[in-house]
């Protein structure tokens, strides 16, 4: 299923967890700024909706999203950080570097989510163009902010399941 059949700002709710005391970092690439401001204001906005507390949110921005990684590693290694989501967005230019970008920062955060034990979302849009970028930031396909941050609180939900041994 594609963006283009299921809208990003759109997701089940039921047994969400209670995210009051959570603490979430949003770490934000610079490049596209106007798609990638549209991405955060998502993200802070479905945060906020579904409970938690501005005072526990904080932004730290990176140049481009290559460099959303290393960014999210610095958040995530903070003790006092539950979760990490990362936005950026790499549009197609004329040559490969696109796709250089979008690996290295996919396998990057996941080294971070994995090294951390903590959630650590990709909200990172990969376009061909300008015009795909803005229907996934609040555009006719919703906005893949509002998506990343539903998964970080699903996720937090998942683990403190998993810790109370829900599962067993
Ligand atoms: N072209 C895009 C970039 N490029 C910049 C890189 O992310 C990086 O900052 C640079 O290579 C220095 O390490 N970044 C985006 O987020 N989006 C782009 O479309
Ligand atoms: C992410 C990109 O593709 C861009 O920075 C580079 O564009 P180009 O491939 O046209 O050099």
């Amino acid at each position: 299923m594609s963006s283009a059949d299921k809208n990003l700002s759109v997701f089940t709710t039921e047994g969400l967890p209670d995210i009051s005391a959570k603490k979430f970092a949003i770490v934000v690439a610079e490049w596209n700024s106007e798609v990638t401001e549209k991405l955060f204001e998502g993200a802070y906005q479905t945060l906020i909706t579904y409970g938690a507390i501005a005072a526990n949110i904080v932004r730290g921005n990176v140049p481009g999203s290559f460099e959303l990684t290393l960014g999210a590693q610095w958040f995530a290694q903070r003790k006092d950080i539950d979760a990490v989501i990362a936005l950026g967005v790499v549009i197609q230019g004329e040559t490969k570097h696109n796709d250089y970008i979008n690996h290295a920062v996919a396998q990057g955060i996941t080294n971070v989510s994995l090294k951390t034990d903590k959630p650590v979302i990709f909200g990172v849009l990969t376009p061909n163009n300008m015009e795909q970028a803005l229907e996934r930031s609040g555009g006719v396909h919703g906005n893949k902010g509002d998506e990343a941050a539903m998964t970080a609180i699903k996720m937090l939900g998942l683990y403190s399941e998993v810790a109370r041994g829900y599962y067993l």
